[in-house]
């Protein structure tokens, strides 16, 4: 709702003197002393805001596209809320009223008409009595305000930003994600040995999410967002987040596509709905739980719900997991990459772990951002899933991400940051609560986002990697085997920080840069990668945003103004033509030269003083590689036994 504080004229009668006021370029402005209308100071705060159609409609209003009554549209929205928090053991859904149960409530009485109160019987417990006060869609200005009022740890910060705390958890925890087993999911998904798959069954499901509809419904608030995923008009889908807080709503506003208010009049009934009662623990007594946060997916039932961990990026990922089952049953094919288009319509692809540069990468103020984390990849091109970008912002600084920098404004949510508790200036090199600072904003809040978020076929596919080893070239040209081999593997350092437990940079593989999201074997999603690469022409790289110059520890991450080189030379095309040498053990070709990079720095041995560890540490790695992929070795990829060769070949020899 817009304030309107400008509007509003304060003309105070006698006895009081009129305060003197001078017009243009005077401290004080006077217009022109017309009286207020109101007659009473509530009057006259509710001057202040004015009624607004968008998202949420007052009773009576008839909106520009509908075609049934406005009251019944209502009616049908809060059914359908009342529908998605019913207690399966109860039967009925609550009595749901819009509005906050603070203010002056919109529509109290007007839906307590449709839902009215029954008289109490014995067999009635007493949460069947009460109502849960739903907050539609708000505003981010009305979620501030929430979130201010009510949730401890939220200010704004000298840029205008939500600084927020998530609690206890500052970052994933996929140790407790559960995926429903049943006879459908038992087939498709990819359960065992690596897969981020840890089985529950139904009824414990239903456990869980009888436990948190219940917490959300005894509160006497809830936040709804209803809103789309995926910038594909064909491939779209609707989602409701049921939340408990401001900071949660806000998180998905941010981060979800934003629907249009038509849109949202004919939302209808979502595709799939979260849960996250997160100040909320499991019961550890129930089966399957070995902690008290559970993240629980149900695809038959297209639900999830998150108990016991506020950690909101739990919710942008859960259904990233989401869109890995059902994109790729649609034959697209879902990624977990950043992705950017030059002026002349070339479109690359940042695959990576968490922390090894998507979103600093993607974000390139000489490029479009299509988007900084999810992604699909249809017949038509590409689309980003997300609405949103959720940038890492430990160090941060406006020389070197000045995008980055200018998006954190009002609006965008900070996450677990440190700021001067008077000034509210933010240090964004302080980790006194976590190294995984983040911030969620709009990607409009980027100048030179492409909206809709949707590209052509993708030119380049960068794989990046942040070798703590130091012992990855900064950049090599990788066949098509190369690229599969690679992408298989998935490997990086996990940096402290996303995955709640990581202290040091730690080496890891996770398939397909996203062992932790995906849903069906890695080979399903490699053999649509080669298939798409080579249908379409793409080249793909591999970039070590890592070490250089020995291992974390001795060595220094590689400069971000070098990989911002390198990505360059890549775009171009100018890479392509470079010349190549290729290395020993990992055979990857890698460019003797390349502006604005110091040639050295391109072959790794250049820059380590001791030969010896650099060939040890090499080996070591390598070793690391073959190992991980001995679980890959009985599979094929695609219909082609050639390029499944041609994939075990294009590891490590040594
Ligand atoms: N050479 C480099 N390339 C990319 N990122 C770097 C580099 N050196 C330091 N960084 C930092 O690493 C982090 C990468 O995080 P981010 O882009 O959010 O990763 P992702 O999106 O893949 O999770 C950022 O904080 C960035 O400033
Ligand atoms: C938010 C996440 O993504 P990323 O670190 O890739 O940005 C995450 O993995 O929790
Ligand atoms: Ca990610
Ligand atoms: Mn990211």
């Amino acid at each position: 709702m817009a304030a309107n504080g400008n509007g509003v004229s304060t003309t105070p009668k006698s006895p009081l003197a009129r305060i003197q006021t001078q017009k243009n370029g005077g401290i004080c402005h006077d217009d022109s002393g017309k009286p207020v209308k109101a007659q009473t100071i509530d009057e006259l705060h509710s001057l202040q805001r004015k009624r607004s159609a968008p998202t949420t409609p007052l009773d009576g209003v008839q909106g520009a596209f509908a075609t049934i009554s406005e009251d019944e549209r209502q009616r049908q929205q809060l059914q359908s809320i009342s529908a998605s928090l019913a207690s399966l053991t109860r039967g009925t859904g609550p009595k749901v009223v819009r509005g906050d149960p603070a203010g002056k409530v919109q529509s109290v009485s007007h839906v307590a008409h449709h839902h009215h109160i029954e008289a109490p019987t014995i067999s009635v417990s007493d949460s069947s009595l009460k109502f849960t006060h739903v907050l539609y869609n708000l505003s981010p200005a009305e979620l501030y305000e929430q979130a201010i009022k009510y949730e401890k740890g939220s200010f704004i910060t000298s840029t205008g930003a939500l600084a927020t705390l998530s609690g206890a958890k500052t970052g994933r925890s996929p140790r407790d994600k559960r995926v429903v087993i049943d006879d459908t999911t038992q087939d498709e998904l990819w359960w065992g040995k690596g897969s981020p798959n840890i089985e529950m069954d139904e009824h414990t499901f239903m456990v869980n999410r009888e436990r948190a509809v219940d917490y959300l419904n005894s509160l006497d608030k809830v936040f709804v967002n209803d809103q789309f995923l995926n910038w594909d008009p064909q491939n779209r889908i609707k989602v409701r987040i049921v939340s408990a807080r401001a900071y949660h709503s806000l998180f998905m506003h941010n981060m979800c596509i934003r629907p249009t208010p038509e849109e949202l009049e004919n939302f209808g009934t979502p595709d799939f709905t979260i849960y996250n009662a997160g100040q909320f623990p499991c019961n550890r007594y129930t089966h399957y739980m070995t902690s008290s946060t559970s993240i629980d997916l149900n695809l038959a039932r297209r639900e999830m719900v998150i108990l016991g961990t506020q950690y909101a990026g739990e919710m942008k990922k859960g259904l990233f997991s989401v869109m890995h089952y059902l994109m790729p049953m649609r034959q697209i094919l879902s990624l977990h990459s950043g992705c950017n288009m030059g002026k002349d319509g070339d479109v690359a692809l940042f695959f990576g772990l968490s922390g090894t540069g998507k979103t600093t990468l993607s974000t390139d103020h000489n490029r479009y951002l299509i988007g900084d984390d999810e992604h699909c990849w249809s017949d038509n091109g590409v689309s980003n899933i997300e609405g949103g970008c959720y940038a890492k912002c430990i160090d941060l600084s406006r020389e070197k991400e000045p995008d980055i920098w200018n998006a954190i404004k009002f609006g965008t949510v900070l996450e677990n940051v440190v700021f001067d508790e008077h000034t509210r200036e933010v240090d964004y090199g302080d980790k006194s609560v976590t190294e995984n600072t983040r911030a969620a904003y709009p990607i409009e809040y980027i100048p030179n986002a492409k909206i809709p978020c949707v590209g052509p076929h993708p030119k380049n596919v960068i794989l990046l990697a942040c070798d703590a080893f130091g012992v990855l070239p900064p950049v090599s040209k990788l066949s098509l085997a190369q690229t599969m081999y690679h992408f298989i593997s998935g490997y990086t350092a996990l940096v402290a920080g996303t995955e709640d437990g990581i202290k040091e940079p730690t080496a890891t593989f996770s398939a397909c840069f996203g062992a932790a999201f995906i849903m069906l074997h890695p080979t399903k999603y490699a053999a649509m990668l080669a298939e798409k690469m080579q249908k379409h022409g793409a080249t793909g790289w591999l970039v070590n945003t890592g070490w250089s110059g020995g291992s974390y520890g001795s060595g220094n991450r590689i400069k971000l103004p070098y990989t911002r080189k390198i990505i360059d030379a890549i775009h171009s095309g100018s890479l392509l033509n470079a010349t190549y040498h290729k290395t020993e053990v990992f055979g990857l070709d890698i460019p003797t030269e390349i502006e604005g990079v110091p040639s050295e720095i391109l072959h790794p041995e250049n820059t380590w003083a001791d030969k010896k560890a650099y060939k040890e540490t090499l080996l070591k790695l390598a070793g690391l590689f073959k190992k991980n992929f001995e679980t890959f070795t009985n599979y094929k990829i695609g219909k082609d036994n050639k390029l499944t060769e041609e994939i075990l070949a294009a590891g490590p020899n040594f």
